[in-house]
């Protein structure tokens, strides 16, 4: 399977809340109609009868066209979400992130057929045993539709404001029209897709090197297996990467970390229990800019319990690693637990009182009912989202895709 349709599988398990949730809403009070009438391909023109003789050209010797029938239905010609590579040559405003110069063996699924080229309407409805001819549950969109749509999406976690919004936005036009399920659900993730491609955007690259890369989050959002798993990213497409295990304070943070820096190819730089993470941060800036690696990815402490001291260790670092460089850190990563729900929008609201957030990483979509945060998190804050992580393993990490995400989330079939 390629990666996006897993991708797609994967998300897909979030949206059931939100897609049974419209199906309810559109059953609640809509009427079955017949379908409408199915459109009848145009029938050419009667051509009169030319005055002599024309040699029609026989068919049989004409070439059958060259149709490819492989051709992979999900896969864009090129991955544009896909991190890409960075050009040599310094410039001035900032890249993208590389895409894996490896691709995974799952980017090359050769075996879903493309739909026949010209298939007449509602052909591949027959072909799936989809009777076109079925009726349809429509619903008019009035007082009592808007209200439990918006009941909705505020319990799928878009959080009141964005449900408001985005209720009020499908409505107009449309107030006392009747909607299937299907219109819903388009209409739904188009504004979700709307809201959502701003802040779709990979983590940038800089020329300038080492690019330090400051990760910040809650314990167990998942800043180790991110950070495992974008270093992984960043090595197959040829950067040198050195991470720096800066939750000093735990052991087992420190060895997780140590793991996944073997998973990745990636020397991890590691200090004794309890001592200065700024201080490892500096030897690890030194380390990074003697060997000019590319990127440093420094992993931090997650205990809110103490934000005061949480704050003055991220403010050390930050001022110990500008010694080294006065730009760093070049980006601030928050990562984010998807499955935390509305809590995402109070850690936000809390790193960026703390840290100088340039970004997000969602993880844990894969299996969550709570992706509708997302929503929320971009239609509030605004701040890119460089990619999600949809499993745990190392490749588990993935663009992140607006449209694919809206409509997973709104359980809207292709
Ligand atoms: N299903 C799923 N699990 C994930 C994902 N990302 C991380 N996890 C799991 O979440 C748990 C916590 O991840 P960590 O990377 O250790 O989180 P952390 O923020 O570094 O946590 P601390 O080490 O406690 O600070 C682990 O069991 C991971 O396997 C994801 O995208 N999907």
């Amino acid at each position: 399977m390629s990666l996006f349709g897993k991708l797609k599988n994967k998300l897909f398990k979030s949206s059931s809340k939100l897609d049974e949730g419209l199906d309810a809403i559109v059953q609640d009070g809509g009427v079955e109609e017949a379908p409408e009438p199915p459109v009848e391909a145009p029938q050419p023109e009667p051509v009169p009868a030319p005055a002599a003789p024309v040699e029609a050209p026989k068919p049989a010797d004409t070439p059958a066209p060259d149709v490819p029938q492989e051709l992979p239905a999900d896969l864009p010609d090129t991955a544009p979400d896909m991190p890409q590579p960075v050009d040599p040559t310094p410039v001035q405003t900032p890249v993208e992130a590389p895409q894996p110069s490896d691709p995974a063996p799952d980017l090359t699924p050769l075996d879903i057929p493309a739909p026949a080229p010209e298939a007449p309407k509602g052909f591949l409805n027959r072909l799936l045993g989809r009777n076109s001819a079925a009726p349809v549950v429509r619903r008019e969109l009035d007082d009592d539709m808007l209200e439990q749509l918006e009941e909705l999406l505020i319990a799928s976690d878009m959080g009141v404001d964005t449900a408001l919004r985005v209720t009020a936005n499908i409505a107009e036009g449309r107030y006392g029209k009747k909607v299937s399920v299907q219109e819903i659900k388009e209409l739904l993730a188009q504004e979700i897709a709307r809201i959502m491609e701003p802040v779709a955007r990979p983590l940038p690259l800089y020329p300038k090197t080492p690019q330090v890369v400051l990760v910040v989050g809650v314990n167990g959002s998942g800043k180790t297996t991110t950070i495992g798993k974008l270093a992984s990213q960043f090595k197959a497409a040829g950067k040198h990467v050195v991470i720096a295990a800066g939750d000093t304070f735990r052991a087992a943070a420190v060895e997780q970390l140590q793991v996944w820096g073997d998973r990745a190819g990636v020397p991890v730089l590691t200090a004794p229990e309890g001592s200065d993470p700024a201080s490892l941060a500096f030897d690890a800036m030194t380390r990074a800019q003697a060997e000019g690696a590319d990127l440093l990815m420094i992993d931090t402490a997650g205990r809110l319990q103490n934000r005061q001291d949480l704050m003055e260790e991220l403010a050390k670092i930050v001022r110990v690693i500008r010694k080294k460089d006065p730009d760093a850190p070049h980006n601030t990563l928050l990562v984010l637990d998807a499955t935390t729900g509305q809590n995402a929008i109070s850690q936000t609201e809390t790193f960026q009182k703390l840290a100088d957030v340039s970004g997000l990483v969602m993880t844990k979509l894969d299996g969550t009912a709570k992706g509708g945060v997302l929503v929320a998190l971009a239609d509030k804050f605004g701040l890119p989202i460089h990619a999600i992580g949809v499993g745990e393993q190392i490749d588990d990490l993935a663009p992140f895709d607006p449209e694919e995400f809206a409509a997973a989330l709104t359980g809207l079939e292709a």
